[in-house]
């Protein structure tokens, strides 16, 4: 294959994808296809500079993903730090016959996101040149993947986007310890009497309301802990690696903060919640029944609560896995 039509079938092969994992993936390949590498890589690190997700590609060797236990030798912190120091988007580095580049793809108050190509030979100015036109069509093609996958007023991540999501987490807690008390949750957050706000403030009112929440979800939960916008006034969060205790308390502290949103006249905003714990066995439109019910137990029962489906079922308040009222919609 000529070299032109090799970049077009790399770029073909961008663009079509669809999911932020396997752009990157994409782009590992097309980096290993041009410049044979030792080992190639995308490193992520989150707002406190901790790694969350390393995606690896050596030669010779199938690609793997990391999310835990992701070790980042000091040379590569350094390096890191030296480009965050100086603002550069790129540093070369030579060490034991090897030339080690890295290569700014993602920078921001949230995560921090790097790809990392170990060579054994300088790459050439043509190769240099072919890696930073990938890299710009990389960046391009990843904004408007990330605006795909957003919601416009909120900010949060869209209900396209959930499914996505919560398909990772069954693959991520496959291998979860019996004796580990801490698990996944999901919970469904409605604020109450919303349309009173709409109807008595105006729709603009109501919309400001949104956005401040989206504020308080983002201060209240942590960095890794996925938010959602469902659409109107329904969000969906997806917690990782709780006790009960310490899930009860993050959505308990995130009533609490609800109520600091007074504006105008108008009483202060209050929420309600319904939360189940995360299943790997159960399909997650299951999940998201559970999750309802117990919302719609919350709102039954005088809102501004949480309410653990599994303590209604318990209590003979619900039944299990049946669902005889609900406000989300399903997909
Ligand atoms: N401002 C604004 N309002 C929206 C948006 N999407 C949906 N809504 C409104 O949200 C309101 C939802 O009202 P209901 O589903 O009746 O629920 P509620 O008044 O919150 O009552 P409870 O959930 O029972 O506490 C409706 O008035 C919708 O028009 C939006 O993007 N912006």
């Amino acid at each position: 294959m000529s070299i032109s039509n090799n970049i077009l079938h790399h770029i073909e092969n961008f663009t079509s994808q669809r999911d932020k994992e396997l752009l990157a993936f994409s782009l590992l390949k097309s980096i290993r296809d041009i410049l044979s590498p030792i080992r190639t890589s995308i490193l992520t690190l989150n707002g406190q500079d901790e790694p969350t997700m390393e995606i690896s590609l050596s030669n010779g060797e199938s690609c793997e993903y990391r999310y835990q236990d992701i070790r980042v030798p000091e040379s590569t912190r350094a390096s890191l730090d030296y480009i965050n120091t100086w603002h550069l988007d790129e540093l070369m580095k030579a060490h034991d016959d090897q030339y080690t580049s890295f290569h700014v793809l993602q920078q921001s108050r949230q995560q921090n996101q790097y790809l990392i190509i170990t060579l054994d030979n300088k790459p050439g100015r043509s190769e240099s040149y072919i890696i930073k036109g990938m890299l710009s069509i990389y960046s391009n093609f990843s904004s408007l993947l990330a605006e795909a996958q957003t919601d416009e007023l909120t900010g949060l991540m869209n209900r396209k986007t959930f499914e996505e999501s919560i398909v990772k987490l069954y693959q991520g807690s496959a291998f979860k310890d019996d004796n580990d008390t801490r698990s996944n949750w999901i919970a469904i957050i409605d604020i109450d009497h919303f349309k009173v706000i709409n109807d008595s403030a105006g729709h603009l009112y109501g919309d400001e309301v949104l956005i401040h929440m989206s504020r308080i979800l983002r201060q209240t939960f942590r960095q890794d802990d996925m938010l959602f916008r469902f659409g109107g006034e329904e969000f969906v969060i997806l917690m990782r690696d709780l006790t009960r205790e310490q899930c009860a308390t993050m959505l308990n502290a995130l009533l609490t903060n609800v109520q600091s949103i007074v504006m105008n006249n108008l009483s202060p905003i209050t929420i309600s919640a319904g939360v189940c714990e995360f299943q790997n066995d159960t399909f997650h439109v299951t999940l998201m029944d559970q999750a309802d019910q117990a919302l719609y137990y919350s709102k039954k029962n005088g809102r501004n609560r949480v309410t653990f489906y599994d303590e209604i079922v318990a209590a003979g308040l619900a039944k299990s896995n049946h669902v005889e009222h609900g406000d989300i919609d399903l997909f």
